[in-house]
């Protein structure tokens, strides 16, 4: 470790801290490491530096005020290979990345994400629907709520079943993404950077991109097209991604950067709102002193006769609290998405190098007892005594509500889409069900295990084994009146269907008459 870096574990020659460098649930080692070294520290990757910030101060210093610094992401030759370095995530601090913000920010903002609330208002009505026919398969039908939103948003074709080719064909994409992105997937290229040259018959990490790369390219090109061609056939319907088609030289858009845009945002837009809601679920479940409190605010507020609406969440303190508490109990991105620095900075009398990758460890954050009082337990109360859920007489004034979608030049740009989403569904999954632990043959509840969760840098439950029963029998009549009400918003989005979509609509909807 250079003079002058922060401190952090001993290091041993060449490989600094390389031996020790967690390779799954990083977050965990991370927090660990900050108990013991402070919420400021290093770490040496073989010749490189990484720093991680576990001190609320510290993020808000040098990621939000010093955000022009801190705003580049680590070389990820991967990313290269498969994206062109046009992943909108993965992208360092280029002109490509720039114009893909730029765009993304303009389509993505408040005004814009409330057009789309219809189809999100459809689409979580439809969830509602699919768990009380089917409630062992709550797991895979929020993921089809969450993939089926954001393709319609994007590109105006929803996702019926969870098995409609489309869906099928990103699910795919995405698990050969996340396969070569895995650490220990490939050879460490981004430190020996000669291992790049190895031809590909003698690397299967390269043969594995390369397939990765068409995968995704088949699906993102295709989509565009279609979009494209619908567009000519005179039939829009207020997608995103005619937006940016119309806008394509304003936004200095070409072919590539424009397919890669709507690529990102699929990825992006998928998994993480569906694990939050997988999260929610367990949460609930595993601390049913919460949900019990949850239930009464909603059954106060709302009653027995009505859904939900978004603008009832201002009078649903409880449920709003209960949203921030599962944000902060289980992060999608625990350790957000790495950032790196384009120059040296200072910081408490340390330097941080040029071309440091910078580690914002929320989880470590967000689970640490001086800020949160018992921060493993699931507890909503904490957000209705301050703002930021940090115990009274502790300065939480450097959190922020919007904390776990990222921070400065790099905060989530599809977190208004996203809140939407989660706000709508948790006060709907409240209002609609009982959640409680699956039982053995003796009828004994089987204790839910909080901590299986998924490897990777997003993360979400493993799938789990719980009950779920409508509150009310009034309650599923009133969902299945407002899902075939829907049908007129689900029809502007259910173009080119695959017969055996066609055959589920038309089933789905007898039924819901
Ligand atoms: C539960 C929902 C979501 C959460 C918790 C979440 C969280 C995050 C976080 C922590 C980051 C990294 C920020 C950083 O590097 O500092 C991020 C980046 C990003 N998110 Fe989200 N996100 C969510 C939903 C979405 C949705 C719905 C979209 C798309 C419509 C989206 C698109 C993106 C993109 C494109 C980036 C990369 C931005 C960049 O590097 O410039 N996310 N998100």
């Amino acid at each position: 470790r250079e003079p002058g870096l922060p401190p952090g574990p001993p290091t041993v020659p060449l490989l600094g801290n390389l031996h020790i460098f967690p390779t799954e649930f990083a977050h965990y080692k991370f927090t660990e490491w900050a108990r013991q070294y402070g919420g400021f520290y290093s770490l040496k990757v073989g010749p490189g530096t990484a720093i991680v910030l576990t001190d609320a101060a510290a993020v808000k210093e040098l990621m939000d005020k010093r955000s022009a610094t801190t705003v580049d992401r680590p070389p990820t030759h991967v990313a290269e290979v498969v994206a062109g370095g046009l992943n909108l995530v993965l992208a360092r601090y280029t002109e490509n990345w720039r114009t893909l913000r730029r765009t993304a920010h303009a389509i993505l903002t408040p005004q814009a994400s409330a057009r789309h609330l219809p189809i999100q208002l459809a689409e979580a009505t439809q969830l509602l629907h699919d768990i009380i026919r089917q409630p062992e398969s709550f797991y895979t039908h929020i993921r089809r709520y969450s993939s089926s939103v954001i393709m319609s948003v994007l590109y105006g074709k929803r996702a019926p079943r969870y098995e409609t080719p489309e869906t099928t064909a990103f699910f795919k994409a995405q698990h050969e993404w996340e396969l070569v992105l895995e650490p220990g997937a490939t050879p460490p290229v981004d430190l020996i950077p000669i291992l790049k040259y190895v031809p590909a018959r003698f690397a299967k990490w390269k043969r594995d991109c390369m397939k990765t790369r068409k995968l995704q390219r088949d699906l993102y090109f295709g989509l565009l097209d279609e979009t494209k061609e619908r567009m000519g056939r005179g039939e829009e319907n207020g997608s995103y991604m005619e937006e940016v088609l119309m806008k394509q030289a304003e936004f200095g858009m070409d072919r590539e950067i424009t397919g890669y845009l709507g690529g990102v945002l699929i990825e992006g837009g998928s998994d993480t709102t569906s694990s939050y809601l997988q999260s929610l679920v367990m949460a609930l479940i595993a601390f049913p002193e919460a949900q019990r409190k949850a239930h009464e605010e909603i059954d106060r507020v709302i009653g027995q006769h009505r859904m939900p609406t978004l603008d009832d969440l201002e009078d649903l303190p409880y449920i709003r609290a209960m949203i921030l508490e599962t944000h902060r109990f289980r992060p999608v991105a625990p350790l957000m998405i790495p950032h790196a620095t384009l120059a040296a900075e200072e910081y408490n009398g340390y330097v941080i190098p040029e071309g440091a990758t910078i580690f914002v460890n929320a989880w470590g954050i967000f689970h640490d007892p001086d800020l949160f009082d018992d921060p493993e337990s699931f507890n909503p109360d904490r957000y209705l005594l301050t703002e930021n859920g940090t115990k009274p007489g502790v300065d939480g004034s450097n959190l922020r509500p919007n904390f776990a979608f990222g921070v400065g030049r790099r905060i989530c740009p599809g977190i208004h889409l996203a809140q939407n989403s989660i706000n709508l569904n948790s006060m709907n999954l409240v209002w609609a069900f009982d959640f409680a632990m699956d039982t053995d043959a003796n009828g004994k509840p089987i204790e839910l295990d909080t901590f299986a969760y998924q490897k990777g840098i997003l993360t979400g439950p493993l799938p789990f084994k719980c009950k779920i029963t409508p509150r009310t029998a009034e309650k599923a009549e009133i969902v299945e009146r407002e899902f075939a009400e829907a049908t007129d918003t689900f029809a502007k989005f259910e173009f080119g269907l695959s017969a055996e979509d066609k055959e589920f609509v038309a089933q789905s909807r007898t039924h819901g008459h």
